[in-house]
């Protein structure tokens, strides 16, 4: 079982995965205690702890699964088929990334962000407003959403509207796509207004 974490950068994946570790624990008190158990009612392994997370953006860049530096985006090339290869073998339950609907996923969720709320997001992590304003469009364009229905179908997608939620509770909201207490949903949000 794997659930894709992936939107548009600034959306708030890697925030809400690292909140979404703390609910380990009470998924497996409540007794879905397993990641098959998550998708099916099926039993297969005990627990899910943090390495059950995996952020690809820092395994690309602790193992450089990457085949060129991008020095003008500040960014790196990822190698697809290497990332995959050494996420197939950790075996993660949760891969966040926006790049996390490039490899194969049960279900992918799509954080989605206001495009002004994402640009001032980026802009106070530090990124330069011309590449916040990059990622805004893109947001306002359905980029990532597309890609994700596009490769694994409208049945597999949830979006998640970030904008006015906490950290918190965006977890709780992927919690409830991990445990299958939400349906699919793509196509929900709407951003257009933005670029007119
Ligand atoms: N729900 C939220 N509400 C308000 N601010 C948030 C929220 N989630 C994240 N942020 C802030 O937005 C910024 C971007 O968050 P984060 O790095 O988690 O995004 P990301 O989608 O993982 O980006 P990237 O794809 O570049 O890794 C951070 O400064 C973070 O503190």
């Amino acid at each position: 079982m794997r659930v894709a974490v992936t939107g548009t950068p600034g959306t708030g994946k890697t925030t809400a995965t690292t909140a979404l570790a703390d609910r380990f624990d009470a998924i497996v008190e409540a007794g879905t205690s397993t990641a098959a158990a998550i998708v099916d009612g099926e039993a297969t392994v005990d627990e899910l702890t943090e390495d059950d997370i995996c952020h690809l953006n820092d395994l690309i860049e602790s193992e450089s699964l990457y085949t060129d530096v991008d020095e003008d985006r500040d960014s790196v090339i990822a190698d697809m088929d290497a990332l995959e290869s050494v996420v197939d073998d950790r075996a993660p339950v949760v891969v966040d990334s926006h790049l996390a609907h490039h490899l194969p996923a049960d279900r992918v969720v799509v954080l989605r962000c206001e495009p002004n709320e994402l640009a001032r997001r980026l802009r106070e992590r530090g990124e330069v407003a011309e590449k916040a304003h990059e990622n805004a469009e893109s947001e306002a364009l359905d980029v990532i959403l597309a890609e994700a229905v596009e490769s694994h179908g409208m049945e597999s997608v949830y979006e998640i509207d970030t904008t006015e939620r906490t950290p918190d509770d965006v977890a709780d909201r992927i919690v409830d796509v991990l445990t299958g207490e939400r349906e699919p949903s793509a196509g929900t949000v709407d951003f257009v207004g933005y670029l007119q």
